[in-house]
C-alpha cells in the first residue's frame, strides 16, 4: 500500500448550486489561492477562460492541485450543464470520488439527477454537501428526503445546520458532539467550537443515533456495542464512515454557506477522512492488444507506464497541454512515450502540476497522479500512453452524438487558412465537436451537442482565436437512411484518354437495425473478381455514405452487399470501379424508400405548479410527448421527448411563460423517421 495521501477527486453540482464557489473556498483555505475571487465579480480563478467569466457558469474541465493535512487534493472540475456530457464524462472516467453539490433551496434538480447517474455508473464513491443554507427557503431535511427518493442513495447526516436562512450561523458535529461557529476573518473564516446547546441537544442526539444506527450496517464492532448500549468511539465511527463511503453503501452529507465561509473546512476534511485514494480504487480494465483480451490494470508505480489523456487544452505559449491520469508505471520528463491509440512515439517536454494560480514543473508523473504533458503534437482527448513493449488500450471513451450545426465562413482568403487550424485544434480538445464540409457548397459545417456548446465554440473561434467568420443560423444534423431493400445494377462506362473502360456491378442495399452501422459486403469470389477492383468498388460505396442520398446527410445504418460483376480484364480499371460503387449505391438507395432521420431529445423541465399547464401546452405544440409529470412541493416536474429541431429557442420562450423559474435539462435519446421531409 502507497504511503503518500492523495485524493482524485470531482465537484459535481446542478448549476448554480455554487461549485465554483464552493472551489474557490477550497483553493483558498488550502492556502494555493492567494484571495478569493467571487463568480460575481468574475474573477473565478478556476474559470480558465474569458467568457466562461462573462457568463459566469463553469464550462471546462482542468485538474487543479491543491494539499489540506498532509493531503494531496487533485480537483478535476466537472461541469454541471448537460449540453457538456462529454465533459462530464470524460472528467468522471478519471475521478476516484467525488463532492456532490446541492443547492438547500433548489434541492435535487434534473441535471444534478443526471450527472449523479453517470457517477452511479462509473462507480464514483460520494460525498454530499447542502450549500446556500443562508437563502431564503433553504430546507436541509427536504434535500436529505429528495436524496432519498430521487437519487435512491443513503444520506448520512455527519453534520447539521444551526438555523436556516439568514439565521444560518453554524453547524453541529455529529461525531464530535460540538457546534461549530465560523468567525468572519479578512482570510475567509475561523471555526470556534463550543459545547452543544440546550436547544439541539435532543436533535443532535436523535441524529447521532441515526448515524450510528446506518453504520451498524459495516461494522459489528459497533452493532455490539449499540446493542449493550455502550459508547461507540470516535475513531470506530470514522472507520465505519470511510468503508460504507468507499463501498457506495452511504452519502456522507455535509452543510454549509461557501458563499459565507461557512462549512467549507468540515468538507474538507471529509475529503481527507472518507474518500479513497488511489490505492484504495479498484483495477480499471484495458485491452492488451497483443494478446486480444481484456486485463485489470491496477494502481502500481513499479510496472509498465500507462496513462489516459483526458483533457486537452491548448495554451498560447506552450501549445497543447494533455491533462494525463496515470494508472501504472512512471514516465519522466525528456522520455519519449508511445501513444497506444495513434500507434505513434510523442516525446515529453515538460511535466506540470496544475495549481489554481501557478503551475509546477516536475520530473515525473507516476501511478495515481494526474498532471500535465507538455510537447504532445498528437495525442487527444481519450488516447491510452505508455510503451510499445505493453500496449493496453484503457477503454476508449463513449461520446454522445452531435445533434446541432451551424454553418461557418471566413470573411477572407486568410481567415479561411487560420479557421481550418482553430477548428481542428477545437476538434483535438473536444472530440463531440465535429467538422464536416458540404461537398456541393463548399461549405463548412460545425457540429456539436446543443446550442449552448455550438454558441461557446464560435465565441471561442472569433473572440480567443480572432478569426474573423459569419455564421448561419443553427441546424439540426439529420441522416439518412432506406426502409427496404433493393438490388440495382450499375452499368458504368467512359473513355478516358482514347482508352475505353468498364464496370459492371449488382448491388443489393438494405436497412439494419438503427445504431447497427454500415457494412459493406462481397459475396463475389476473389478468383472472379481480383481483390483490388473489389477494394475500389468498397471505397466507392462508402464515400457514397457521406454525400446522402436526397438531402446530402451522411447515410447510416444501410448494409450493401455486391452481388455480382461482370469483369472484363481488357477494359476494367480501379476508377471505373470505385465509380460504379458510388453511382450504384445512390441509384439503389433512391429506389429503397429512403428516409431522413432527425434527432430526439429527452427534456426534463421544472417549474412552480402555477406554470404547469403553459409549460406542458408549450412542449406540446412544438410536437413533443409528455412521458412523465412528478410533483414536489411546490415544483412540477415534467419530462418529454421533443424533436431537436423544435427545441430551438426553447430555454428563452420556457423563461418567458414562467417568467423565469422554470428550469430544463436536455439530452439527447434517439433518432426517428421524420415525416414530410425537410
Ligand atoms: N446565498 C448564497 N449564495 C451562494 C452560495 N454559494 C454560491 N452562491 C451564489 O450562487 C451563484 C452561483 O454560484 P456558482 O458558484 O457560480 O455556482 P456553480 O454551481 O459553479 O455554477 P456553474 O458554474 O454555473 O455550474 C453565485 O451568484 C454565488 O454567489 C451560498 O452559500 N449562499
Amino acid at each position: 500500500m502507497e504511503t503518500r495521501q492523495m485524493r482524485n477527486i470531482g465537484i459535481m453540482a446542478h448549476i448554480d448550486a455554487g461549485k465554483t464557489t464552493t472551489t474557490e473556498r477550497i483553493l483558498f483555505y488550502t492556502g494555493k489561492s492567494h484571495k478569493i475571487g467571487e463568480v460575481d465579480d468574475g474573477e473565478a480563478v478556476m474559470d480558465w477562460m474569458e467568457q466562461e467569466q462573462d457568463r459566469g457558469i463553469t464550462i471546462t474541465s482542468a485538474a487543479t492541485t491543491c494539499f489540506w493535512k498532509e493531503t494531496q487534493i487533485n480537483i478535476i472540475d466537472t461541469p454541471g450543464h448537460v449540453d457538456f456530457t462529454a465533459e462530464v464524462e470524460r472528467s468522471l472516467r478519471v475521478l476516484d470520488s467525488a463532492i456532490a453539490i446541492f443547492c438547500a433551496v433548489g434541492g435535487v434538480e434534473p441535471q444534478s439527477e443526471t450527472v449523479w447517474h453517470q457517477a452511479d455508473h462509473y462507480k464514483i464513491p460520494r460525498i454530499a454537501y447542502i450549500n446556500k443554507m443562508d437563502r431564503l427557503g433553504a430546507d436541509f431535511f427536504g434535500v436529505i428526503e429528495e436524496i432519498k427518493e430521487k437519487l435512491k442513495a443513503n444520506p448520512v447526516p455527519l453534520y447539521l445546520p444551526i438555523g436556516k436562512e439568514s439565521d444560518f450561523t453554524g453547524i453541529i458535529d455529529l461525531i464530535e458532539e460540538q457546534e461549530i461557529s465560523f468567525e468572519p476573518t479578512n482570510y475567509g473564516s475561523e471555526m470556534h467550537h463550543s459545547p452543544i446547546s440546550e436547544e439541539y441537544k435532543e436533535l443532535c442526539a436523535q441524529w447521532r443515533e441515526h448515524l450510528i444506527d446506518q453504520l451498524s450496517a459495516f461494522s459489528d464492532e459497533i452493532t455490539e456495542r449499540y446493542l449493550e448500549g455502550e459508547e461507540v468511539p470516535k475513531e470506530m465511527i470514522k472507520a465505519a464512515i470511510r468503508k460504507g463511503t468507499i463501498s457506495r453503501e452511504i452519502i456522507p452529507i455535509f452543510v454549509g454557506a461557501s458563499l459565507k465561509n461557512v462549512g467549507v473546512q468540515p468538507l474538507l476534511d471529509g475529503v481527507v477522512a472518507y474518500l479513497p485514494s488511489p490505492w484504495e480504487t479498484p483495477p480499471i480494465e484495458g485491452l492488451h492488444l497483443k494478446q486480444d483480451k481484456m486485463v485489470a490494470v491496477a494502481i502500481d508505480e513499479q510496472q509498465q507506464p500507462l496513462g489516459l489523456v483526458f483533457k486537452i487544452q491548448f495554451d498560447r505559449e506552450m501549445g497543447a497541454l494533455s491533462f494525463v491520469r496515470m494508472y501504472s508505471g512512471t514516465l519522466k520528463k525528456g522520455q519519449t512515450v508511445y501513444n497506444i491509440t495513434k500507434r505513434k512515439r510523442e516525446r515529453i517536454n515538460r511535466i506540470l502540476r496544475m495549481h489554481s494560480n501557478r503551475s509546477e514543473a516536475m520530473d515525473s508523473i507516476s501511478a495515481g497522479d494526474i498532471a500535465v504533458i507538455v510537447g504532445f503534437k498528437l495525442a487527444q482527448t481519450g488516447d491510452t500512453i505508455g510503451s510499445e513493449g505493453y500496449q493496453v488500450s484503457l477503454e476508449p471513451m463513449q461520446f454522445p452524438e452531435p445533434v446541432i450545426s451551424v454553418a461557418i465562413e471566413p470573411k477572407t482568403a486568410s481567415d479561411q487558412e487560420k479557421l481550418h487550424k482553430v477548428l481542428d485544434q477545437l476538434h483535438r480538445e473536444d472530440p463531440t465537436f465535429t467538422v464536416r464540409e458540404n461537398v456541393d457548397t463548399g461549405q463548412l459545417l460545425i457540429s456539436g451537442m446543443g446550442e449552448l456548446h455550438l454558441d461557446v465554440l464560435v465565441t471561442r473561434v472569433i473572440k480567443d482565436f480572432n478569426v474573423d467568420a459569419r455564421i448561419g443560423n443553427p441546424q439540426v444534423t439529420y441522416r439518412e437512411s432506406i426502409s427496404k431493400e433493393h438490388t440495382h445494377t450499375e452499368h458504368f462506362h467512359k473513355v478516358v484518354s482514347g482508352k475505353e473502360t468498364n464496370a459492371v456491378i449488382t448491388l443489393k442495399v438494405e436497412p439494419v437495425k438503427q445504431g447497427a452501422g454500415n457494412v459493406f459486403e462481397c459475396l463475389v469470389n476473389e478468383r472472379e473478381f481480383p481483390r483490388e477492383f473489389r477494394d475500389a468498388v468498397e471505397r466507392g460505396v462508402m464515400n457514397a455514405f457521406g454525400g446522402g442520398i436526397m438531402y446530402g446527410y451522411p447515410v447510416f445504418d444501410v448494409k450493401v452487399s455486391l452481388l455480382s460483376v461482370e469483369f472484363d480484364e481488357m477494359t476494367a480499371t480501379a476508377a471505373a470501379y470505385e465509380a460504379a460503387g458510388s453511382l450504384g449505391f445512390d441509384a439503389a438507395c433512391r429506389d429503397a424508400d429512403p428516409i431522413l432521420l432527425e434527432p430526439v431529445m429527452k427534456v426534463d423541465v421544472m417549474c412552480p405548479k402555477e406554470f404547469v399547464g403553459e409549460v406542458m401546452s408549450q412542449i406540446t405544440s412544438r410536437g413533443g410527448m409528455i412521458e412523465s409529470l412528478e410533483s414536489k412541493q411546490s415544483i412540477e416536474h415534467i419530462r418529454a421527448e421533443v424533436p431537436m429541431i423544435k427545441m430551438f429557442g426553447y430555454s428563452t420562450n420556457l423563461r418567458s411563460v414562467t417568467q423565469g423559474r422554470g428550469t430544463f435539462a436536455m439530452e439527447f435519446s434517439h433518432f426517428q423517421p421524420k415525416e414530410g421531409g425537410i
